[in-house]
């Protein structure tokens, strides 16, 4: 599994006297003997706990450690250190704490793997040879990811994306699915449904909905992934699928919203069917031959609740709100998420580029969907949103922020 490789938090203590002991016999006499460190010690410790030390970097802990300034550096000297530079500097690389750990510990802490899972920072040497291929990246990150893929893999692969995004071009856009066949020159299925990853990974029930073009394609996907407690459902439908996961990332946004304004339930049940009712109506504009049964199925219906109460978009917009305009979504993202990525605001640029594309009127369409937008972009409060049917936009806060424009009767703040 190829794993994008970063610095993670510093291994504890007794991971480092753990370490210290395995790799006794590798250490310099001085070391073994009277717990003097030198740079090699210091990089073999930090490597058997997961962590890369420099040359450099070790010759410098060595000048730091020595705090009685004696020349030396003992084992108590080296464990204060450790503990004390918090590897702020150093870290931990993710794959190799999976691989040691059998976890997740940045973004799945407390969950086993599996011993057959075996993380690869290199993205080539995990791809180039396999016949199924699994995107789950968030989706500003694909780009990069094809790009190193790119004329690399085996022609007859297979892929599947669950990946919730859009590719904007100058004639319309693209689904991620799409962008994947387009660039790796094969089929490309999706996987979409009520998944919150935690629960999945705790082995809670949940279901899915495949979406591939091909019965061979389908079975192929349902054998890897279908399992009692992820009950999986094929259906040929594609884009309908992959459209319903993009969108309700942006109607999550909107839940958010109304959570931070402590708006209360019939006001989120209301903002999620008029989002379900304008996702339906914008997947149906771009793709005809939808089947309303689509919309019935996990990635449809399911995955807007289970976004709307238990993800991350609603989680950020609800601080967006509750912080009264003094933190943006990237702080938001940053502070509340710790490296994972917030989809549905990217979505919800593209959706409103998408929607400017089809010209004069399409906004009218969409009421919610861009009145949503208009409050992430600053343009309008987030109290706005109860008064998605009217659209009020910025030019209604044109008097130093008071709303002074009265679009329609009884529309007053
Ligand atoms: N988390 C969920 O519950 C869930 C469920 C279903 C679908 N999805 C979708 O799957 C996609 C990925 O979401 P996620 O929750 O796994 O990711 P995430 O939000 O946890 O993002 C962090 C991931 O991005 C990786 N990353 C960071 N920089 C990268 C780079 N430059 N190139 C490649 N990868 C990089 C990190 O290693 C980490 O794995 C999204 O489109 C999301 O909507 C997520
Ligand atoms: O946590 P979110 O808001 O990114 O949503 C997660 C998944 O898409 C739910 O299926």
């Amino acid at each position: 599994m190829y794993v994008h490789d970063e610095l993670v938090a510093g291994a504890g203590s007794d991971e480092v006297l753990a370490a210290w002991k395995t790799v006794q016999p590798f250490l310099s006499e001085d070391a073994r003997q009277g717990g003097v460190l030198d740079a090699t010690s210091i990089q073999l410790i930090a490597a058997e706990v997961g962590v890369a030390v420099s040359r450099k970097e070790a010759q410098q802990a060595l000048v730091e450690m020595d705090a009685n300034q004696d020349g030396k550096a003992d084992k108590e000297e080296f464990l204060q250190w450790w503990m004390d530079s918090g590897k702020s500097t150093v870290g931990r690389l993710l794959t190799s704490v999976i691989n040691k750990a059998g976890q997740n510990t940045k973004y799945l802490p407390g969950i086993s793997l599996g011993d057959n899972v075996h993380a690869v920072p290199d993205l080539l040497q995990a791809a180039e040879k396999a016949d199924m291929l699994v995107f789950v990246t968030p989706h500003q990150f694909i780009p990069g990811v094809l790009g190193k893929l790119k004329g690399k893999i085996k022609p007859n692969a297979r892929a599947i994306s669950l990946v919730k995004g859009m590719e904007i071009t100058p004639d319309g856009f693209n689904l991620i699915s799409k962008v994947i066949e387009r660039e790796l020159d094969i089929k490309c299925s999706v996987l979409m449904g009520a998944n919150i990853a935690q629960e999945i990974a705790e082995g809670r029930f949940s279901e899915c909905t495949v979406g591939a073009e091909t019965t061979a394609d389908r079975e192929a996907w349902l054998r890897l992934f279908n399992t009692p407690l992820f009950q999986t459902r094929g259906t040929s439908d594609v884009p309908a699928v992959e459209m319903c996961g993009t969108l309700k990332n942006v109607v999550a946004i909107g839940a958010g919203f109304i959570d931070g304004l402590e708006e209360g339930n019939n006001a989120k049940a209301a903002i999620m069917r008029v989002g379900f009712s304008e996702m339906i109506k914008l997947i149906k504009r771009a793709y005809p031959e939808t089947s309303d049964a689509t919309f019935l199925e996990s990635c449809g219906i399911a995955d807007l609740i289970t976004t709307c109460y238990g993800g991350r978009n609603r989680k950020c917009a609800e601080a967006f709100v509750q912080r009264g305009g003094k933190a943006t979504f990237d702080d938001i993202e940053e502070e509340l998420l710790a490296g994972q990525k917030l989809q549905g605001v990217l979505t919800s640029n593209e959706v409103q580029e998408l929607i400017e594309s089809w010209g004069d009127g399409a906004e009218k369409e969409f009421p919610l969907m861009v009145t949503i937008n208009r409050i992430i972009r600053g343009d309008i409060p987030p109290g706005d949103i109860v008064r998605y049917a009217e659209m009020p936009s910025k030019e209604d806060y044109a008097d130093e922020g008071r709303r002074v424009v009265l679009r329609k009767q009884g529309s007053t703040s």
